[in-house]
């Protein structure tokens, strides 16, 4: 069942291999959607495993700050000279998984080029400037990056800080930072690779201020690599996590750019200085949460139904993701703790998405912006609701309909988490409305946030957990149980852990409850035997995974110790630092005896 087997392994890993009631290729399939997706994650696999090019000298984990970002410019060279052997540009598809493979969980010098520059140019650039810009960005003539973010300023885009004047007599901007809280603070790349931006500046013309818009800016000097006059640029120093990364920070001294330098796909300034203003206002801010080929097009009519959904998912994914590792790597004791593991790293890679692009509880309370405007078009009678929430307009039953844990599945399921949802918003709803008539609706906003937050993750939560039992669904065979196992311990746990919001007006009884709680450990013991064979199924390589403690053999505490030798501190027996300080201490403290 499992082709994964091999002579040499830790009896234990085999023994749970040998046990699982699925073959792991079936369900690879299932989760990966295709043979070609599989076939191409082998070849790019063994493509990079080819060239010696993408090896690490020592594990990154051993490297200092300088070592990491010099290696991570290095291996990003290699990887992109390399990219159209393997065919793997396409970035956010396979190229993901290509640039996994050999960055591993380290950001370099040209994420932010691929990430945030090149989509910007291509969706907000005019047809002539995607001409002048575009082939330099894929040829990689100059390395780019997104600057938006400022000291003072992150989400408050409203408050962005960084001037761009029209001057209609040179027919130049006049870029400047007129604070120290107006730094650009962050953008990847920044702090010394990137020599281009796209930079985020409120855009003054004819004496009026129309608001942040997008400018490509060079930065330095596209020879000697030095700051232009009039710029000041230079890296923020460690984070968390992504130290190959260097994340910047940038002052303008009255810095002038061409008008064409103001990307001009949807807003526009003409020589006289009349501005343009973009058909939607949302349009120009597409990039910072990637909104579809539809905005291109001029479809605004799903905006907000796609940026409530994509806003969603974005918050309650990641910080449910970062929440898992974390889980993980507990249950790993002291092992987890170790780079070793790889959990620190892969916890500071995935933890940082609750932050960037959109912060995530700024993220549910645009949700919640959403949900209020359709609860109050339900109330009023007015409702003409998408898909995703028509179960705003429902009227669901009272009681939930649970009788055995067995047999809860599906549209019950579905019925009871939108039983859960829909009070939450209307509980939300109505608490707003309260605080309105006692106060401006900012105030009453920020204080109903909370319950505005709890209704937007119930919204997704719910979303996720009717795709799950959908997708799962469609499985055949043998992997169809222990997939409908997971989803339905999926929804298990979501209600256990919430119980009071399904026990609230008498929805579920304490007995029901306690029906799903001994249902919950029933799935548990059923998945059990299948947990390394699920585990296996997506298809991670050592190459790919990076941890001592997730290797295929399952020979962990040998190389836990083969990797430790790799450490700096192991190069010699005695460090300088003992003559230094510890010696002389200890030496004066046996004087004294
Ligand atoms: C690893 C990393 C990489 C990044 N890369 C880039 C980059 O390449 N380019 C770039 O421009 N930026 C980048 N950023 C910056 C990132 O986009 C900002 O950090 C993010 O937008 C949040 O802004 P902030 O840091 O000012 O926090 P704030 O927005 O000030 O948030 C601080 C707290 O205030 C709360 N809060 C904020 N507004 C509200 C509100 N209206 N109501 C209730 N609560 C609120 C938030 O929930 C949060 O708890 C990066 C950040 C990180 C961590």
């Amino acid at each position: 069942m499992s082709n994964l087997i091999q002579t040499g392994d830790n009896a234990d890993i085999t023994k749970e291999r040998r046990n699982a009631t699925f073959d792991i290729h079936d369900m690879s399939l299932f989760l990966y959607g295709s043979e070609e997706i599989l076939k191409r994650r082998k070849e790019m696999l063994a493509f990079v495993k080819s060239k010696p090019e993408f090896n690490d000298p020592i594990p990154t984990e051993f490297m200092n700050r300088e070592q990491r970002v010099d290696n991570g410019a290095r291996k990003i060279v290699a990887m992109t000279d390399n990219t159209d052997e393997i065919d793997a540009g396409d970035f956010f598809g396979e190229g993901m998984y290509f640039q996994g493979l050999i960055m591993g969980r380290d950001l370099h010098p040209m994420s932010l080029h691929y990430v945030m520059f090149l989509p910007t140019i291509q969706g907000q650039s005019d047809d002539e400037q995607l001409d002048e810009w575009l082939p330099l960005t894929i040829s990689r003539s100059f390395v780019g990056t997104y600057a938006q973010t400022e000291l003072g300023h992150g989400t408050n885009l409203s408050k962005l800080e960084t001037t761009a004047t029209y001057d209609p007599k040179t027919g130049e901007f006049v870029l400047h930072s007129p604070s120290i809280t107006a730094a650009k603070w962050w953008p990847g790349g920044l702090g010394k690779s990137a020599n281009v931006a796209i930079v985020v500046a409120n855009l003054y013309t004819q004496g009026e201020c129309k608001g942040p818009h997008p400018f490509f800016v060079q930065l330095r000097d596209y020879d000697t690599h030095e700051p232009l006059k009039g710029i000041t640029v230079g890296d923020i120093g460690p984070k968390l996590g992504f130290n190959t990364s260097d994340n910047g920070f940038l002052l303008f001294n009255n810095f002038r750019i061409p008008r064409r330098n103001m990307l001009m796909k949807y807003a526009k300034v003409l020589p006289d200085g009349t501005y343009i203003k973009p058909q939607h206002a949302k349009l120009a801010f597409g990039t910072m949460v990637f909104v579809t080929e539809q905005l291109g097009e001029g479809n605004t009519e799903l905006l907000p139904e796609i940026h409530a959904l994509t806003s969603g998912l974005k918050s309650v994914v990641s910080y449910e993701v970062a929440l898992g590792i974390e889980q993980c790597r507990m249950a790993c004791g002291g092992h987890g703790y170790s780079q070793a593991s790889a959990f620190p790293e892969i916890y500071a890679y995935a933890v940082a998405g609750c932050t960037y692009e959109g912060e995530n509880i700024v993220m549910l309370l645009q949700v919640a912006r959403f949900l209020m405007k359709a609860a109050e078009e339900v109330v009023n009678g007015k409702a003409k609701l998408a898909d995703i929430c028509a179960y705003l307009a429902k009227r669901g039953a009272n009681k939930s309909r649970l009788r055995t844990a067995d047999e809860y599945g599906g549209d019950v399921i579905i019925e009871d988490l939108e039983h859960v949802a829909r009070n939450q918003v209307f509980r939300a709803y109505d608490s707003l409305k309260r605080k309105e008539k006692e106060m401006s609706s900012e105030e009453a906003w920020n204080k109903t946030a909370i319950e505005l937050c709890k209704a937007s993750r119930w919204h997704v939560r719910l979303y996720l957990a009717k795709n799950f039992l959908h997708k799962i669904s469609t499985a055949k065979g043998a992997i169809r149980e222990p997939l409908e196992n997971l989803a339905r311990l999926y929804a298990f746990d979501i209600i256990t852990s919430s119980h009071g919001e399904f026990l609230r007006g008498g929805f579920m009884s304490e007995a029901q409850l306690d029906e799903l709680k001994g249902g919950f450990y029933t799935l548990l013991e059923r998945l059990r035997r299948n947990a390394v064979a699920i585990v296996d199924s997506w298809d991670f390589d050592d190459k790919e995974l990076h941890s001592v403690l997730g290797k295929r053999d399952g020979n962990v505490y040998s190389s836990l110790l083969d990797w430790a030798q790799q450490s700096q501190l192991n190069r010699t027996q005695v460090l300088p630092t003992f003559n230094k300080y510890l010696g002389p201490m200890m030496k004066e403290g046996r004087s004294k005896l």
